[in-house]
């Protein structure tokens, strides 16, 4: 077997037309598909979007690889007990839920085993949507590659390092980092700290990109220099291995008979990438009052109607809030919206108790939600003339036009906490239609 070194670095720049080379004189100049492709490689184009998308959403790869992707046996179905797309399968529900993080498994379970799907909504059929899922491992993939036809995967690390093998080159992330996957691009996953955790968007949807910044002009938000995509490395690698397929909300595998992860080059804007959220420039109040959370978006998937994402990617950093005379936490609201949360560090400034690293929630459209009691009562007295500093935190949320329909297994799961109701209850009645 040779293996090129991966941890020469990263490229930089979001969705830019990349170009890499792990032997040097194998990329083709002046065309995409040489008649003999150098160093004896096969030419393979990978498509992310339309052929005719608009040019500025126009996604595709050309890899430069040791054999083709077609090279394999026939796929046959693979039962998963805890990873799918059955969105129907419970009563979406208007119930506020919570749960506590999800337990490490004691069984030897990998990034794939480990796959344990919360909810979602649409599917890979009406490529709408997304599906939400957490990963729960304590093994390394070895011996068996995965790709995900149905979604690109943005994988949020909660705990426990991640080496993601993929064909187009190496991502290392850690917690604070978030890697994105793209629909179809085959890779395995390495747990270089033994055990991980963490949470997964399967945007069944376009592709994501960075939003629009109106009137916050040019910068600010996630730069796109900051995104990292990795330079080519491959494995010439031959033996007895699995390629597992999601298609159509169902895994398949197949018999390979060598490693998927032999592209040796490859130029284009179609591969996966990481960034790290500590790197975001979080805007917000200078003024009065709390902003609206879409003022931290990291990442967006583009609906058909405009202004109106499939999903949004965004994220509550570490920050100063300064606005006066202001309920500076969260407030309580309503949204068309539906909201899954995650918290990867810290604690979130709405909940003064029960949302933990490594735990979830889920406000569904028009479900009632804000700042629990201890919030609400801490926040309506603070000393708002001086500025707060918020730090050590990370909280996220996948917010989605559809309703999140959270499944069978995550609504019997014991992590769900039959009592989340209750962080309202003690917000007391205060009206008083004489006072002051
Ligand atoms: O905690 C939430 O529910 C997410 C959220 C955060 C915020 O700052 C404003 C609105 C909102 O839904
Ligand atoms: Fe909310």
């Amino acid at each position: 077997m040779t293996h090129t070194d991966d941890t020469r670095g990263y490229q930089t720049g979001f969705a830019n037309e990349f170009a890499t080379e792990a032997v040097a004189g194998v990329l083709p100049t002046g065309q995409n598909s040489p008649q003999r492709v150098a160093k004896g490689l096969y030419a393979e184009q990978l498509t992310g979007s339309a052929f005719t998308a608009p040019r500025h959403r126009n996604l595709r790869s050309w890899l430069y690889r040791i054999r083709p992707a077609a090279q394999h046996s026939p796929f046959t179905e693979l039962a998963h007990a805890s990873f799918h797309n059955r969105f129907d399968e419970a009563p979406a529900t208007p119930n506020q839920l919570r749960w506590d993080p999800l337990p490490m498994p004691e069984a030897p379970t990998d990034f794939l085993d480990g796959l344990y799907t919360m909810g979602g909504n649409g599917g890979p059929a009406e490529q709408a949507g997304v599906g939400i899922h957490q990963y729960l491992a304590n093994r390394s993939m070895e011996g068996r590659y995965f790709y995900d036809a149905d979604g690109e995967l943005l994988i949020v690390p909660q705990q426990g390092r991640l080496r993601i093998r993929t064909e187009l080159g190496v991502l290392d992330v850690a917690p604070l980092e978030i890697a994105v996957v793209p629909r179809g691009v085959r890779f395995l996953v390495e747990l270089p700290d033994g055990q991980a955790r963490g949470y997964i968007a399967e945007n069944f949807g376009a592709p994501l990109h960075l939003p629009d910044l109106g009137p916050i002009g040019a910068n600010g938000l996630a730069h796109p220099r900051d995104f990292l995509t990795p330079v080519a490395a491959y494995e010439d690698l031959d033996g007895d291995f699995a390629l597992v397929a999601k298609f159509q909300g169902h895994l398949w595998q197949a018999a390979i008979g060598h490693s998927p992860l032999d592209v040796v080059a490859w130029q284009g804007n179609y591969a996966p990438y990481k960034y790290d959220l500590r790197r975001f420039n979080t805007i917000g109040s200078i003024a009065v009052d709390h902003p609206d959370p879409s003022i931290f978006t990291v990442l967006t998937s583009a609906s058909d109607t405009p202004g109106t994402a499939n999903m949004d990617f965004v994220i509550f950093p570490p920050r100063w809030l300064v606005a006066e005379h202001t309920f500076r936490p969260p407030y309580f609201h309503r949204n068309v919206a539906s909201e899954f949360m995650g918290l990867i560090d810290g604690a979130y400034d709405a909940k003064a108790g029960g949302f933990v690293p490594g735990g979830s929630s889920l406000h569904n459209c028009m479900s009632g939600h804000g700042p629990d009691a201890a919030s609400f009562e801490k926040a309506s007295h603070a000393d708002t003339s001086k500025p707060d500093h918020i730090t050590g935190t990370m909280a996220f949320m996948f917010e989605t036009r559809k309703v999140i329909r959270p499944s069978r297994q995550a609504l019997a799961s014991p992590a769900l906490q039959g009592d989340y109701y209750e962080c309202w209850r003690g917000l007391k009645k205060h009206f008083d239609p004489n006072a002051a």
